[in-house]
């Protein structure tokens, strides 16, 4: 099984390389559908994402069609936007034996609305109060990344580790 994180448009470095430290950290693949607002060069998103880069298992897609074509078993593609009826937490992530993508919108509009209406079922959101607009989209990822781990017991992540300096042990 593997987590995909899946990024559409992204056009704020600093999010995006926030998220790939998530992905980094938790072993997802982290998917870019293009067009992007910057280059993955760029300083500020390098910075964000710290040294962790070459952790990173990014994949690049040219548009939205050739990300679909990628995805195995589109029952287990979730978009996650505001509009959504469901709560992402009520949704079943739990089966390890596939893969699951986890789509997010671009900051400025989100996902695709055509797509969106197309595919009702997929689409989840995380509760939210009516003082903003949004969440921000780093924190997103990283909400439904864990939840998803949650429900899959955390597989294969450390739930413990011992360092060298350990300030616990
Ligand atoms: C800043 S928001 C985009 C806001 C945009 N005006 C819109 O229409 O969705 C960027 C992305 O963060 C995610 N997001 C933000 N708040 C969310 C929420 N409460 N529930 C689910 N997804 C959310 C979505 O994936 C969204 O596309």
């Amino acid at each position: 099984m593997t987590n995909h994180i899946v990024l559409y448009q992204p056009e704020i470095p600093q999010n995006t390389g926030n998220i790939a430290r998530t992905a980094a950290g938790t072993d997802s693949v982290l998917d870019i559908i293009r067009p992007m607002k910057f280059e993955i060069n760029d300083h500020t998103v390098r910075r964000a994402g710290l040294d962790y880069w070459d952790k990173v298992k990014l994949v690049f897609h040219d548009s939205l069609e050739e990300f679909l074509a990628t995805v195995p078993d589109q029952r287990y593609l979730y978009l996650i936007t505001k509009f959504a009826d469901t709560t992402y937490s009520d949704a079943d992530f739990s089966d390890t034996s596939v893969d699951h993508y986890y789509m997010f919108g671009k900051e400025t509009t989100g996902l695709p609305e055509p797509f969106m209406r197309a595919n009702p079922e997929k689409c989840l959101r995380i509760p939210m109060t009516e003082n903003i607009r949004a969440l921000n989209l780093s924190n997103c990822a990283a909400l439904v990344t864990y939840e998803a781990l949650r429900q899959q017991n955390f597989a294969g992540l450390e739930k413990s580790h011992t360092y060298a300096h350990d300030k616990l042990k």
